[in-house]
């Protein structure tokens, strides 16, 4: 671990640079991520907490290390030049080829933090080297990482589609509809439920297209669909208020418009900060539709629809 490259978080915060108009993640030197440590008043075997992500073409090995320890947040932004920003703002603001890594590192890190005792014995378990898994010492029982399997789905009806966003979407913003499975469910099930239960339309028929890991609200996997609605069940949707702000059909123009023009910078305004106590937002008011960033399932999701007009006429 003396060697090799680091994401650094702090509280799961993960750390990045301004770049361009928009922000980077920073994969540091083992040097580098030592001298934080040394800034952070903490000695150089944390440097031991760091979970392995991957190894680079190289065999450089990378690795997500969390400061929690390092009391001064502050104090190691000021030594890095940069920030330890709120993992969704991030994922707002990236330039998008750190996401995947950054959400890697969040999850794992994440994921041993919530596992630190043994469910069987409730003592303290044991992570081993890389962080791949942690071991009770009583009962000898291995616990590994898990992710929650969640269905997003675009569902069309002819040349419209159906997105939704929730009060914590930036201005705007409208995605796919996406709900957790629930213990027991296919794939198929979870979509019809999810789609009856958020919406109120019925699903006719869907094919599964693509899937993705996401860190929230801890670790999920995506498994993505698109989906035809019943014809005659379209025109009365009934949003479950608990959970989505507003759902509504979009025409393909509409859609087409909202990926070529840039996300409004207003509806972002507010997003790069570290505490939700600094944040503000921008009212909802009359920031234009955009869809989510290019690097979510949902985007690909709605692209795919844009791209190959009969994608809603297949059926599995
Ligand atoms: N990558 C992408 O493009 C997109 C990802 N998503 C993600 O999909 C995920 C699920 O969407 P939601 O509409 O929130 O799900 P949802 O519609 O199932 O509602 C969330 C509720 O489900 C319950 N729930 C059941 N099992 C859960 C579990 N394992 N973990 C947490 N809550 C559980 C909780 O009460 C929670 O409040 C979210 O984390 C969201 O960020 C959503 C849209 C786009
Ligand atoms: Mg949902």
């Amino acid at each position: 671990m003396d060697s090799g490259l680091y994401l650094l978080f702090h509280r799961l915060a993960p750390f990045v640079q301004r770049h361009n108009s928009g922000y980077r993640a920073t994969w540091l030197p083992a040097a580098e991520a030592l001298r934080v440590l040394d800034v952070g008043g903490q000695p150089p075997e944390r440097l031991h907490d760091a979970v392995l992500l991957d190894c680079t073409p190289d065999l450089t090995p990378r690795f997500a290390l969390d400061t929690a320890s390092c009391a001064n947040k502050g104090a190691l932004e000021a030594a890095l030049d940069g920030s330890f920003m709120k993992m969704r703002s991030a994922f707002f603001l990236l330039s998008g080829k750190d996401a995947h890594m950054l959400s890697k590192g969040q999850a794992l890190l994440r994921w041993h933090g919530d596992h630190r005792f043994s469910g069987r014995s409730g003592r303290l378990s044991l992570r081993d080297a890389s962080g791949s898994k942690r071991t009770c010492p009583d009962t000898g029982h291995v616990q590994y990482p898990q992710m929650a399997p969640v269905v997003i789905v675009l569902v069309v009806d002819g040349d419209r589609c159906l997105l939704a966003r929730k009060d914590i979407h930036p201005p705007g913003m409208y995605s796919t509809i996406a709900g957790f499975c629930d213990i027991g469910e296919n794939v198929d099930m979870a979509v019809r439920r999810e789609v009856a239960e958020e919406v109120g339309v019925t699903v006719s028929s869907l094919n599964f297209v693509f899937s993705q890991h996401w860190p929230f609200p801890s670790s999920s996997m995506m498994l993505a669909c698109h989906a035809v609605a019943e014809e005659g069940h379209t025109e009365q949707i009934s949003v479950d208020t608990t959970e989505l702000e507003d759902a509504r059909w979009f025409s393909r123009d509409e859609v087409h418009s909202a990926f070529s023009r840039p996300v409004p910078p207003e509806a972002l305004s507010g997003w790069a900060v570290s505490s939700p106590e600094e944040s503000s937002q921008a009212a909802p008011g009359d920031v234009p539709f955009w869809v989510p960033p290019k690097w979510t399932v949902a985007h690909w999701l709605i692209r795919e629809w844009i791209q190959v007009p009969k994608l809603g006429l297949m059926s599995r």
